[in-house]
C-alpha cells in the first residue's frame, strides 16, 4: 500500500468517519458512527482483498468509496478526486462498483416524469428506453437512459428523488443520465416489477463506446452466450452479464463487492485471473470484499481486516503469508473467531454489570435546531452537507442540505 504513480495514491481514505441517516435524511443524534477512524491507501495496480465479519462495514466502505454515500471530501479520495461529489469519476468508468445486487430488466410503470426536463422538454415516458438493475437487496432502482445524440463534457449522476435536470449545467445537451431513486420514491406507487425479453447480446451491446476487442475478450472469460434471453437465465448467466457490464469500461479502480456468488467454479476462477490480469498489465486498483476465499490464496496483494467499522490489518499478503502458515482462508478465520470470542466475553461482562447485552440502537429521528447547529452535527457524524435537488461538484453546492443522500 505505497503511493502511486507520481506520489499520489489511487485510493486514499483518511479518517473516515460514517453513519447512516435516519429517517429524516441525518445521521440520528447520538449515534455511534458505524464507520470510524479508517485510514487507507492504495497505489496503482494493487489487488486488496477486504475481509471481515457479516456486518463489519466492508459493503459500507465500498459504496462509499464508490461515491455512493456523502462523505467529507478529504476523506475519500479517488485519483485526489472525492468519489461522491466528483460525478465524472464514475460515469467516466474511471470508476466502477460491482455489487451483489442481482441484475433483473424491467420495464418502468410511472417515474417520477413530472420532474424531467432535458431540453427544455418533458421526456415522455414511452421515449426513454430503459434497462434498469433492480437491485434485490435494496428495492432501489438505476435507470439507465441511453444516450441519443452527443453526451454531455460531465454526465452527472443523481440520486435524488427530486431531481430535477433542469438543474444541471448541461440540461440542454443531456440524453444520458443515470438516474437513481431511493426505495420510498420508486415504491411510492410505481409498479416496476415486470420482467422484460431481452438478449444478453442487446444488453452487452447496448454499453455505448466500448473497445471492440475488450468486449469479445469478456465475452469469452466470462463464456456468455450472447443469445441467452435475460428473463429466462439463471441466476449465475445473469451474474456474467452484469459483471461482463460492469467490466466494459476500462476501469481504472474497480469496487467488488461479492459478485461471485452465483458463479460456477469454473466462471470464477477465469474471473480472477481475468482481473489479477487487468491489475498487473493496466495498472488497475481493486479493493474485492469477499467471504468465499477459493481460488484468493495468492491473488490479493493486500489483505485488509475490518470489524465494527475500525481497520484493524491492513497487510501485504506476504506479511499475511509470514504471520501465520495456515492458509489465507484458514488465517482470517483465526481473525474472526478472535474478534467473536471478544464480542462475547464485553457482552457477557456488560450482562453481568447489570447492563443490556446489546447497545441499543439510536433510533432515527427528526433532526431539530437552527440550521448551523445541524451543520456541525452532520460534519461530525462524517456528512458532508447536501442540498436538496442536484449532485453537482463543487462542496458549496452541499451546504446545508436535507440531501443526504444515498446513492444506490
Ligand atoms: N442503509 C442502511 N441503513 C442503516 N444501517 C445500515 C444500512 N446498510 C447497512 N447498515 C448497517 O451497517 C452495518 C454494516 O453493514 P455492511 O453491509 O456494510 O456490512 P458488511 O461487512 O458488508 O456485511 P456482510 O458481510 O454481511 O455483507 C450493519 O450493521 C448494517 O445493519
Amino acid at each position: 500500500m505505497t503511493s502511486g504513480a507520481g506520489g499520489v495514491p489511487v485510493v486514499e481514505i483518511k479518517n473516515l468517519r460514517f453513519t447512516y441517516p435516519g429517517i429524516d435524511g441525518h445521521p440520528p443524534p447520538g449515534s455511534t458512527p458505524l464507520i470510524d477512524e479508517f485510514s487507507l491507501s492504495l497505489a496503482a495496480g494493487e489487488r486488496c482483498l477486504l475481509v471481515g465479519s457479516n456486518g463489519a462495514g466492508k459493503t459500507t466502505i465500498l459504496k462509499i468509496l464508490g461515491g455512493k454515500h456523502m462523505v467529507e471530501p478529504e476523506m475519500v479520495q479517488i485519483f485526489g478526486r472525492s468519489a461522491f461529489h466528483d460525478t465524472a469519476l464514475t460515469s467516466s468508468g474511471d470508476l466502477s462498483y460491482l455489487g451483489g445486487e442481482k441484475v433483473i430488466t424491467l420495464t418502468l410503470g410511472v417515474p417520477p416524469l413530472p420532474t424531467l426536463r432535458p431540453c427544455g422538454r418533458k421526456i415522455k415516458h414511452g421515449l426513454i428506453r430503459t434497462q434498469l438493475l433492480a437491485f434485490s437487496s435494496n428495492l432501489s432502482l438505476r435507470l439507465l437512459v441511453p444516450q441519443k445524440r452527443r453526451a454531455p463534457p460531465h454526465l452527472p449522476a443523481y440520486s435524488s428523488a427530486t431531481l430535477r435536470l433542469s438543474d444541471t449545467p448541461s440540461a440542454s445537451a443531456l440524453f444520458r443520465v443515470v438516474l437513481l431513486w431511493r426505495r420510498e420514491v420508486a415504491f411510492a406507487g410505481f409498479e416496476v416489477s415486470i420482467q422484460m425479453d431481452i438478449s444478453a447480446e442487446k444488453m452487452i451491446n447496448g454499453v455505448s463506446g466500448i473497445e471492440p476487442n475488450r468486449r469479445d475478450e469478456l465475452i469469452k472469460v466470462l463464456d456468455i452466450d450472447l443469445s441467452w434471453r435475460m428473463h429466462k437465465a439463471s441466476d449465475g448467466q445473469r451474474r456474467r452479464v452484469q459483471i461482463c457490464m460492469g467490466l466494459l469500461k476500462p476501469f481504472k479502480v474497480l469496487l467488488l463487492d461479492e459478485i461471485t456468488v452465483d458463479l460456477d467454479v469454473l466462471a470464477r476462477a477465469d474471473l480472477l485471473r481475468y482481473l489479477k490480469k487487468e491489475c498487473e498489465e493496466r495498472g488497475a486498483t481493486i479493493i474485492y470484499a469477499t467471504h468465499i476465499f477459493d481460488g484468493l490464496e495468492d491473488w490479493p496483494t493486500h489483505v485488509v481486516y475490518v470489524a465494527h467499522g475500525k481497520l484493524q490489518l491492513a497487510l501485504p499478503l506476504e506479511k499475511v503469508k509470514q504471520m501465520s502458515n495456515l492458509s489465507l482462508m484458514r488465517t482470517v478465520e483465526s481473525w474472526l473467531r478472535k474478534e467473536r470470542d471478544e464480542d462475547r466475553r464485553r457482552r457477557k461482562e456488560r450482562k453481568e454489570s447489570g447492563l443490556p447485552e446489546f447497545e441499543k440502537p439510536v433510533k432515527g429521528s427528526r433532526v431539530t435546531g437552527d440550521p448551523a447547529r445541524i451543520a456541525i452535527r452532520v460534519m461530525n457524524n462524517g456528512w458532508a452537507a447536501g442540498r436538496l435537488n442536484s449532485t453537482v461538484a463543487g462542496e458549496e453546492n452541499f451546504f446545508l442540505s436535507s440531501n443526504r443522500v444515498l446513492r444506490q
